[in-house]
Protein backbone atom coordinates (compact mmCIF):
# COMPACT_ATOMS: atom_id res chain seq x y z
CA UNK A 1 0.00 0.00 0.00
CA UNK A 2 1.21 3.32 -1.06
CA UNK A 3 2.08 5.86 1.92
CA UNK A 4 -0.45 8.26 1.93
CA UNK A 5 -0.16 12.16 2.82
CA UNK A 6 -2.32 13.93 5.61
CA UNK A 7 -3.79 17.08 4.23
CA UNK A 8 -4.39 19.11 7.53
CA UNK A 9 -7.29 21.83 6.40
CA UNK A 10 -6.54 25.36 9.05
CA UNK A 11 -7.32 28.28 7.72
CA UNK A 12 -7.72 27.47 4.29
CA UNK A 13 -11.26 25.83 4.20
CA UNK A 14 -10.96 25.72 0.23
CA UNK A 15 -10.70 23.78 -2.57
CA UNK A 16 -9.48 26.65 -5.13
CA UNK A 17 -6.61 28.92 -5.32
CA UNK A 18 -4.65 26.36 -2.41
CA UNK A 19 -1.10 25.97 -2.74
CA UNK A 20 -0.73 23.55 0.09
CA UNK A 21 -3.23 21.00 -1.18
CA UNK A 22 -1.89 21.25 -4.67
CA UNK A 23 1.67 20.31 -3.46
CA UNK A 24 0.18 17.77 -1.23
CA UNK A 25 -1.77 16.06 -4.79
CA UNK A 26 1.53 16.84 -6.83
CA UNK A 27 3.33 14.04 -4.88
CA UNK A 28 1.24 11.73 -6.48
CA UNK A 29 0.13 10.13 -3.04
CA UNK A 30 -2.93 9.22 -1.67
CA UNK A 31 -4.37 12.32 0.45
CA UNK A 32 -6.37 11.94 3.77
CA UNK A 33 -7.71 14.92 4.51
CA UNK A 34 -8.30 16.52 8.10
CA UNK A 35 -9.40 19.48 10.21
CA UNK A 36 -9.16 19.32 13.80
CA UNK A 37 -11.65 21.41 16.17
CA UNK A 38 -8.81 22.09 18.76
CA UNK A 39 -10.54 21.53 22.09
CA UNK A 40 -8.60 24.63 23.47
CA UNK A 41 -11.47 26.94 21.92
CA UNK A 42 -13.85 25.58 24.09
CA UNK A 43 -12.27 25.62 27.41
CA UNK A 44 -13.59 28.57 29.14
CA UNK A 45 -10.72 31.22 30.38
CA UNK A 46 -10.42 32.97 33.68
CA UNK A 47 -13.41 35.25 32.02
CA UNK A 48 -16.16 33.08 32.26
CA UNK A 49 -16.10 32.36 28.47
CA UNK A 50 -14.02 30.10 25.46
CA UNK A 51 -11.98 31.21 22.61
CA UNK A 52 -14.65 30.60 19.87
CA UNK A 53 -17.60 31.64 20.35
CA UNK A 54 -21.60 30.10 19.04
CA UNK A 55 -21.62 32.17 16.02
CA UNK A 56 -18.01 31.29 15.15
CA UNK A 57 -18.76 28.23 15.96
CA UNK A 58 -21.60 27.49 13.55
CA UNK A 59 -20.25 29.69 10.82
CA UNK A 60 -16.99 27.15 10.89
CA UNK A 61 -19.09 24.38 11.01
CA UNK A 62 -21.33 25.17 8.07
CA UNK A 63 -18.10 26.05 6.16
CA UNK A 64 -16.91 22.05 6.94
CA UNK A 65 -20.05 20.48 5.62
CA UNK A 66 -20.03 22.07 2.70
CA UNK A 67 -16.23 21.84 2.20
CA UNK A 68 -17.12 18.05 3.17
CA UNK A 69 -19.53 17.77 0.15
CA UNK A 70 -16.63 19.29 -2.39
CA UNK A 71 -14.42 17.01 -0.90
CA UNK A 72 -16.52 14.04 -1.47
CA UNK A 73 -17.59 15.39 -5.44
CA UNK A 74 -13.60 15.54 -6.04
CA UNK A 75 -13.56 11.36 -4.90
CA UNK A 76 -12.31 11.98 -0.94
CA UNK A 77 -13.43 12.29 2.45
CA UNK A 78 -12.87 14.96 5.24
CA UNK A 79 -12.22 13.50 8.50
CA UNK A 80 -13.83 15.73 10.92
CA UNK A 81 -12.22 15.33 14.60
CA UNK A 82 -12.59 17.35 18.54
CA UNK A 83 -9.47 17.10 20.63
CA UNK A 84 -5.79 17.32 21.09
CA UNK A 85 -4.63 18.64 17.54
CA UNK A 86 -1.04 17.62 18.21
CA UNK A 87 -2.14 14.70 19.60
CA UNK A 88 -4.66 13.59 16.87
CA UNK A 89 -2.37 14.07 14.09
CA UNK A 90 0.80 11.77 15.53
CA UNK A 91 -1.26 8.99 16.20
CA UNK A 92 -3.25 9.11 12.56
CA UNK A 93 0.36 9.67 11.34
CA UNK A 94 1.12 6.26 12.91
CA UNK A 95 -1.88 4.67 12.52
CA UNK A 96 -1.83 5.11 8.95
CA UNK A 97 1.74 5.26 8.14
CA UNK A 98 1.75 8.58 6.49
CA UNK A 99 4.79 9.91 4.78
CA UNK A 100 4.15 13.83 5.75
CA UNK A 101 1.46 15.93 6.61
CA UNK A 102 1.04 19.06 4.74
CA UNK A 103 -0.74 22.23 5.23
CA UNK A 104 -0.68 25.94 5.31
CA UNK A 105 1.21 28.12 7.23
CA UNK A 106 0.19 30.03 10.03
CA UNK A 107 2.33 32.72 11.81
CA UNK A 108 0.81 33.65 15.62
CA UNK A 109 3.07 32.02 18.48
CA UNK A 110 0.83 28.73 19.42
CA UNK A 111 0.37 28.10 15.51
CA UNK A 112 4.07 28.10 15.79
CA UNK A 113 5.02 26.74 18.72
CA UNK A 114 2.65 23.44 17.16
CA UNK A 115 3.97 23.36 14.26
CA UNK A 116 7.80 23.19 16.00
CA UNK A 117 6.64 20.29 17.90
CA UNK A 118 4.89 18.23 15.07
CA UNK A 119 8.58 19.01 13.14
CA UNK A 120 9.98 17.36 15.50
CA UNK A 121 8.66 13.97 15.36
CA UNK A 122 7.26 14.13 11.51
CA UNK A 123 7.73 15.31 8.28
CA UNK A 124 5.69 18.03 7.90
CA UNK A 125 5.32 20.37 4.95
CA UNK A 126 4.01 23.99 5.25
CA UNK A 127 3.41 26.75 2.73
CA UNK A 128 2.02 30.04 2.66
CA UNK A 129 -1.44 30.01 1.48
CA UNK A 130 -3.58 33.21 2.59
CA UNK A 131 -1.40 36.09 1.99
CA UNK A 132 -1.10 38.49 -0.74
CA UNK A 133 2.36 38.89 0.08
CA UNK A 134 3.92 36.15 1.38
CA UNK A 135 7.14 36.43 2.81
CA UNK A 136 8.89 34.47 0.15
CA UNK A 137 7.38 37.30 -1.76
CA UNK A 138 9.09 40.11 -0.39
CA UNK A 139 11.87 42.20 -0.98
CA UNK A 140 12.80 42.14 2.73
CA UNK A 141 12.98 40.08 5.78
CA UNK A 142 9.70 39.28 8.07
CA UNK A 143 11.96 40.77 10.83
CA UNK A 144 12.65 43.54 9.39
CA UNK A 145 8.65 44.43 7.84
CA UNK A 146 8.31 48.61 8.58
CA UNK A 147 6.87 49.26 12.12
CA UNK A 148 3.98 51.61 10.73
CA UNK A 149 1.47 50.97 8.26
CA UNK A 150 1.93 53.61 5.46
CA UNK A 151 5.79 52.53 5.09
CA UNK A 152 4.42 48.98 4.74
CA UNK A 153 1.75 49.98 2.16
CA UNK A 154 4.50 51.81 0.55
CA UNK A 155 7.03 49.03 -0.02
CA UNK A 156 4.34 46.24 -0.94
CA UNK A 157 2.13 47.97 -3.08
CA UNK A 158 3.95 47.42 -6.68
CA UNK A 159 3.81 43.72 -5.46
CA UNK A 160 -0.07 43.86 -6.07
CA UNK A 161 0.26 43.31 -9.61
CA UNK A 162 2.52 40.26 -9.35
CA UNK A 163 -0.59 38.83 -7.46
CA UNK A 164 -1.55 35.29 -9.16
CA UNK A 165 -3.37 32.17 -8.12
CA UNK A 166 -3.19 28.38 -8.60
CA UNK A 167 -5.43 26.09 -10.54
CA UNK A 168 -8.73 24.79 -8.77
CA UNK A 169 -8.40 21.20 -7.46
CA UNK A 170 -10.69 18.85 -9.15
CA UNK A 171 -9.46 15.37 -8.03
CA UNK A 172 -8.06 14.56 -4.53
CA UNK A 173 -6.71 11.06 -5.24
CA UNK A 174 -7.90 9.19 -2.10
CA UNK A 175 -7.23 5.39 -0.19
CA UNK A 176 -9.74 3.64 2.35
CA UNK A 177 -8.50 3.59 5.73
CA UNK A 178 -9.20 2.35 8.91
CA UNK A 179 -8.90 4.09 12.13
CA UNK A 180 -8.32 2.66 15.67
CA UNK A 181 -11.02 2.77 18.64
CA UNK A 182 -9.26 5.86 20.34
CA UNK A 183 -9.38 7.84 16.51
CA UNK A 184 -12.69 6.81 15.61
CA UNK A 185 -14.22 8.08 19.08
CA UNK A 186 -13.09 11.46 18.87
CA UNK A 187 -14.55 11.64 14.67
CA UNK A 188 -17.37 14.76 14.84
CA UNK A 189 -20.00 14.12 12.39
CA UNK A 190 -21.21 17.83 10.95
CA UNK A 191 -24.56 17.96 10.59
CA UNK A 192 -26.63 20.29 7.95
CA UNK A 193 -26.36 23.59 9.13
CA UNK A 194 -29.73 25.59 9.47
CA UNK A 195 -28.16 28.87 8.31
CA UNK A 196 -30.02 30.83 11.55
CA UNK A 197 -26.92 33.40 11.62
CA UNK A 198 -26.16 36.67 9.63
CA UNK A 199 -23.28 34.82 7.45
CA UNK A 200 -23.73 31.24 5.88
CA UNK A 201 -20.43 29.30 5.76
CA UNK A 202 -18.72 27.78 2.85
CA UNK A 203 -17.13 28.36 -0.63
CA UNK A 204 -20.33 29.06 -2.21
CA UNK A 205 -21.74 31.32 -0.07
CA UNK A 206 -19.01 33.48 -0.30
CA UNK A 207 -18.97 34.18 -3.77
CA UNK A 208 -22.63 34.49 -4.14
CA UNK A 209 -21.87 37.08 -1.11
CA UNK A 210 -18.66 38.96 -3.17
CA UNK A 211 -21.35 38.96 -6.70
CA UNK A 212 -24.08 40.31 -4.66
CA UNK A 213 -21.97 42.71 -3.01
CA UNK A 214 -20.10 44.00 -6.47
CA UNK A 215 -23.93 44.06 -8.09
CA UNK A 216 -25.08 46.67 -5.65
CA UNK A 217 -22.05 48.38 -6.35
CA UNK A 218 -20.37 48.11 -3.38
CA UNK A 219 -16.92 48.51 -4.53
CA UNK A 220 -17.61 51.30 -6.57
CA UNK A 221 -19.55 53.01 -3.50
CA UNK A 222 -16.75 51.99 -0.61
CA UNK A 223 -14.87 54.85 -0.26
CA UNK A 224 -18.10 56.92 0.87
CA UNK A 225 -19.97 54.08 2.83
CA UNK A 226 -17.93 52.10 4.63
CA UNK A 227 -17.66 54.07 7.77
CA UNK A 228 -21.33 53.33 8.23
CA UNK A 229 -22.45 51.25 11.19
CA UNK A 230 -25.53 49.48 9.61
CA UNK A 231 -26.50 48.54 5.86
CA UNK A 232 -25.82 45.42 3.76
CA UNK A 233 -23.36 46.79 1.19
CA UNK A 234 -21.72 49.17 3.31
CA UNK A 235 -18.11 47.49 2.99
CA UNK A 236 -17.93 44.38 1.92
CA UNK A 237 -18.99 42.11 4.30
CA UNK A 238 -16.06 39.36 3.38
CA UNK A 239 -14.36 39.07 6.59
CA UNK A 240 -15.61 35.75 8.11
CA UNK A 241 -15.17 34.00 4.77
CA UNK A 242 -11.59 35.84 4.48
CA UNK A 243 -10.86 34.62 7.95
CA UNK A 244 -11.19 31.22 7.96
CA UNK A 245 -10.13 30.29 3.66
CA UNK A 246 -12.89 29.83 1.93
CA UNK A 247 -12.58 33.00 0.30
CA UNK A 248 -8.96 33.67 -0.81
CA UNK A 249 -7.82 36.98 -0.55
CA UNK A 250 -5.65 36.50 -4.15
CA UNK A 251 -8.79 35.79 -5.73
CA UNK A 252 -10.85 38.82 -3.98
CA UNK A 253 -7.60 40.54 -5.13
CA UNK A 254 -7.65 39.29 -9.07
CA UNK A 255 -11.60 39.69 -9.08
CA UNK A 256 -11.95 43.33 -8.02
CA UNK A 257 -8.82 44.78 -10.24
CA UNK A 258 -10.67 42.60 -13.00
CA UNK A 259 -13.85 44.03 -12.91
CA UNK A 260 -12.25 47.23 -12.11
CA UNK A 261 -10.55 47.29 -15.71
CA UNK A 262 -14.02 46.39 -16.91
CA UNK A 263 -16.30 48.81 -15.38
CA UNK A 264 -15.51 52.28 -14.38
CA UNK A 265 -14.83 51.42 -10.59
CA UNK A 266 -14.49 55.06 -8.55
CA UNK A 267 -10.20 54.89 -8.30
CA UNK A 268 -10.48 56.28 -4.90
CA UNK A 269 -12.62 53.19 -3.82
CA UNK A 270 -10.81 51.08 -5.57
CA UNK A 271 -7.39 51.78 -4.01
CA UNK A 272 -8.89 52.39 -0.35
CA UNK A 273 -10.39 48.69 -0.55
CA UNK A 274 -7.41 47.37 -1.56
CA UNK A 275 -5.14 49.34 1.06
CA UNK A 276 -7.79 47.21 3.90
CA UNK A 277 -6.53 44.19 2.40
CA UNK A 278 -3.11 45.20 2.92
CA UNK A 279 -3.79 46.00 6.05
CA UNK A 280 -4.55 42.44 7.12
CA UNK A 281 -1.05 41.52 5.43
CA UNK A 282 0.35 43.67 7.45
CA UNK A 283 -0.76 42.75 10.99
CA UNK A 284 0.59 39.11 9.87
CA UNK A 285 3.99 40.69 9.47
CA UNK A 286 3.57 42.54 12.86
CA UNK A 287 2.86 39.65 14.25
CA UNK A 288 6.28 37.90 12.59
CA UNK A 289 8.27 40.53 13.67
CA UNK A 290 7.03 41.17 16.80
CA UNK A 291 5.71 37.40 18.26
CA UNK A 292 4.10 36.87 21.27
CA UNK A 293 4.64 40.52 22.53
CA UNK A 294 0.76 41.28 20.94
CA UNK A 295 -0.20 39.30 24.04
CA UNK A 296 1.19 41.34 26.38
CA UNK A 297 -0.62 43.86 28.12
CA UNK A 298 2.26 46.11 27.69
CA UNK A 299 2.10 45.51 24.12
CA UNK A 300 4.42 46.09 21.39
CA UNK A 301 5.14 50.09 23.40
CA UNK A 302 6.15 48.61 26.32
CA UNK A 303 3.95 51.33 28.10
CA UNK A 304 4.23 51.81 32.13
CA UNK A 305 0.64 53.49 32.30
CA UNK A 306 -2.39 52.27 34.23
CA UNK A 307 -4.52 49.20 32.56
CA UNK A 308 -7.00 47.62 35.34
CA UNK A 309 -8.29 44.32 35.69
CA UNK A 310 -11.90 45.52 36.42
CA UNK A 311 -14.37 42.71 36.05
CA UNK A 312 -17.38 44.78 36.35
CA UNK A 313 -16.48 47.48 33.94
CA UNK A 314 -15.34 44.92 31.44
CA UNK A 315 -18.84 42.76 31.96
CA UNK A 316 -20.91 46.23 31.26
CA UNK A 317 -18.87 46.83 28.08
CA UNK A 318 -19.37 43.16 26.96
CA UNK A 319 -23.12 42.79 27.59
CA UNK A 320 -23.82 46.60 26.33
CA UNK A 321 -24.55 48.23 30.02
CA UNK A 322 -22.14 50.66 30.61
CA UNK A 323 -24.39 54.14 29.83
CA UNK A 324 -22.32 55.02 26.93
CA UNK A 325 -25.36 54.94 23.91
CA UNK A 326 -23.09 53.96 21.18
CA UNK A 327 -21.05 51.65 22.79
CA UNK A 328 -23.92 49.89 24.56
CA UNK A 329 -25.72 49.63 20.85
CA UNK A 330 -22.27 48.10 19.26
CA UNK A 331 -21.75 45.98 22.21
CA UNK A 332 -25.34 44.24 21.90
CA UNK A 333 -25.05 44.38 17.71
CA UNK A 334 -21.82 42.37 18.39
CA UNK A 335 -23.23 39.77 21.14
CA UNK A 336 -26.38 38.98 19.28
CA UNK A 337 -24.76 38.48 16.08
CA UNK A 338 -21.22 38.11 15.82
CA UNK A 339 -20.48 41.17 13.49
CA UNK A 340 -19.51 44.88 13.96
CA UNK A 341 -18.65 47.45 11.57
CA UNK A 342 -15.07 48.69 11.70
CA UNK A 343 -16.41 52.57 13.35
CA UNK A 344 -17.68 50.45 15.73
CA UNK A 345 -15.22 48.20 16.73
CA UNK A 346 -12.82 51.55 16.73
CA UNK A 347 -15.49 53.21 18.98
CA UNK A 348 -15.76 50.33 21.37
CA UNK A 349 -12.00 49.54 21.74
CA UNK A 350 -10.77 52.79 22.16
CA UNK A 351 -13.65 53.07 24.75
CA UNK A 352 -12.66 50.37 26.99
CA UNK A 353 -8.62 50.83 26.79
CA UNK A 354 -8.72 54.37 26.81
CA UNK A 355 -11.80 55.80 28.63
CA UNK A 356 -12.61 52.98 31.11
CA UNK A 357 -8.94 51.51 31.21
CA UNK A 358 -9.40 48.50 31.41
CA UNK A 359 -6.94 45.71 30.26
CA UNK A 360 -7.16 45.48 26.42
CA UNK A 361 -6.32 42.05 25.99
CA UNK A 362 -9.74 41.33 27.91
CA UNK A 363 -11.34 43.15 25.34
CA UNK A 364 -9.70 41.41 22.11
CA UNK A 365 -10.59 37.98 23.99
CA UNK A 366 -14.30 38.71 23.82
CA UNK A 367 -13.87 39.91 20.26
CA UNK A 368 -12.48 36.47 19.59
CA UNK A 369 -15.03 35.02 21.31
CA UNK A 370 -18.00 37.05 19.75
CA UNK A 371 -16.18 37.64 16.02
CA UNK A 372 -17.55 35.15 13.31
CA UNK A 373 -14.46 36.96 11.17
CA UNK A 374 -12.20 36.72 14.18
CA UNK A 375 -8.57 36.34 12.97
CA UNK A 376 -5.56 36.65 15.34
CA UNK A 377 -3.19 38.97 13.14
CA UNK A 378 -6.46 41.39 12.86
CA UNK A 379 -7.90 41.18 16.17
CA UNK A 380 -4.54 41.53 18.44
CA UNK A 381 -3.09 43.76 15.90
CA UNK A 382 -5.96 46.43 15.96
CA UNK A 383 -6.55 46.02 19.56
CA UNK A 384 -3.21 47.37 20.23
CA UNK A 385 -3.65 50.11 17.82
CA UNK A 386 -6.63 51.55 19.24
CA UNK A 387 -5.15 51.14 23.06
CA UNK A 388 -2.42 53.06 22.09
CA UNK A 389 -0.56 49.77 23.05
CA UNK A 390 0.61 49.04 19.42
CA UNK A 391 1.34 50.50 15.92
CA UNK A 392 -0.65 53.59 16.16
CA UNK A 393 1.89 56.81 15.56
CA UNK A 394 -0.77 58.79 18.19
CA UNK A 395 -0.70 56.46 20.90
CA UNK A 396 -2.87 59.27 22.88
CA UNK A 397 -5.65 59.44 20.08
CA UNK A 398 -8.96 60.14 21.60
CA UNK A 399 -12.45 60.29 20.08
CA UNK A 400 -15.61 62.33 21.10
CA UNK A 401 -17.85 59.92 21.23
CA UNK A 402 -21.01 62.16 21.44
CA UNK A 403 -19.36 63.42 18.20
CA UNK A 404 -18.96 59.74 16.54
CA UNK A 405 -22.44 59.30 17.11
CA UNK A 406 -23.58 62.22 15.57
CA UNK A 407 -21.97 61.56 12.42
CA UNK A 408 -21.82 57.88 12.00
CA UNK A 409 -25.24 57.68 13.65
CA UNK A 410 -27.01 61.03 12.79
CA UNK A 411 -30.67 60.12 12.70
CA UNK A 412 -29.98 57.59 16.03
CA UNK A 413 -31.49 54.66 14.44
CA UNK A 414 -28.50 52.50 15.08
CA UNK A 415 -28.84 53.07 18.86
CA UNK A 416 -32.51 52.99 18.77
CA UNK A 417 -32.60 49.35 17.15
CA UNK A 418 -30.31 47.96 19.68
CA UNK A 419 -30.85 49.79 22.79
CA UNK A 420 -35.05 49.59 22.41
C1 LIG B 1 -10.52 46.32 17.64
C2 LIG B 1 -10.63 45.70 16.26
C3 LIG B 1 -10.63 44.31 16.12
C4 LIG B 1 -10.69 43.73 14.83
N1 LIG B 1 -10.71 42.35 14.71
C5 LIG B 1 -10.72 41.79 13.48
C6 LIG B 1 -10.72 40.38 13.32
O1 LIG B 1 -10.64 39.61 14.28
N2 LIG B 1 -10.78 39.88 12.04
C7 LIG B 1 -10.82 40.70 10.95
O2 LIG B 1 -10.85 40.19 9.82
N3 LIG B 1 -10.80 42.03 11.09
C8 LIG B 1 -10.76 42.61 12.30
N4 LIG B 1 -10.77 43.98 12.41
C9 LIG B 1 -10.63 44.80 11.18
C10 LIG B 1 -11.93 45.27 10.53
O3 LIG B 1 -12.78 45.87 11.49
C11 LIG B 1 -12.69 44.11 9.86
O4 LIG B 1 -11.81 43.42 8.99
C12 LIG B 1 -13.86 44.63 9.01
O5 LIG B 1 -14.73 45.38 9.82
C13 LIG B 1 -14.59 43.44 8.41
O6 LIG B 1 -15.64 43.90 7.62
P1 LIG B 1 -15.57 43.85 6.04
O7 LIG B 1 -15.23 42.49 5.59
O8 LIG B 1 -16.84 44.44 5.55
O9 LIG B 1 -14.35 44.80 5.74
P2 LIG B 1 -14.01 45.68 4.45
O10 LIG B 1 -14.03 47.10 4.89
O11 LIG B 1 -14.85 45.32 3.31
O12 LIG B 1 -12.48 45.32 4.17
C14 LIG B 1 -12.10 44.23 3.31
C15 LIG B 1 -11.20 43.28 4.05
O13 LIG B 1 -9.98 43.92 4.43
C16 LIG B 1 -9.51 43.41 5.68
N5 LIG B 1 -9.50 44.52 6.65
C17 LIG B 1 -10.32 45.60 6.67
N6 LIG B 1 -9.97 46.43 7.69
C18 LIG B 1 -8.92 45.85 8.31
C19 LIG B 1 -8.12 46.21 9.43
N7 LIG B 1 -8.32 47.37 10.13
N8 LIG B 1 -7.14 45.37 9.82
C20 LIG B 1 -6.91 44.22 9.14
N9 LIG B 1 -7.62 43.83 8.07
C21 LIG B 1 -8.63 44.64 7.66
C22 LIG B 1 -10.52 42.34 6.11
O14 LIG B 1 -10.04 41.08 5.68
C23 LIG B 1 -11.77 42.76 5.35
O15 LIG B 1 -12.67 41.70 5.11
C24 LIG B 1 -10.73 44.57 13.69
C25 LIG B 1 -10.74 45.96 13.85
C26 LIG B 1 -10.70 46.52 15.12
C27 LIG B 1 -10.70 48.03 15.26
Amino acid sequence: MQSPVIYWFRNDLRLYDNPALLRAIETGKPIVPVFIFDEKWFDENPLGFPSMGDFRKQFLTETLFQLQKKIANAGSHLLVFTGNVNEILLKLYSQINASAIYATKEYAHDEILAENMLKKKVSLKLFSGNMLFPPESLPFLPETSPFYYTRFKNKVWELGQGVSQEKNIIRIPSIKISLNEDLENMLTVLSEPDNNIRFAGGEDAAMEHYYSWIAAEGLNRYQETRNQLQGNHFSSHLAPWIANGSLSVRWLWQRIHEYAQEHSVNEESLVTFCEQLIWREYYRYIMMRYGNKLFWVKGLRQSEHGMYDDLEAFNDWRIGTTGQPIVDALMRELLHTGFMSNRGRMLVSYYLAKELKVNWQWGAAWFENRLIDYEVYNNYGNWAYQSGRGTDSRVNRRFNLTKQAEKFDPDGSFRKKWLE
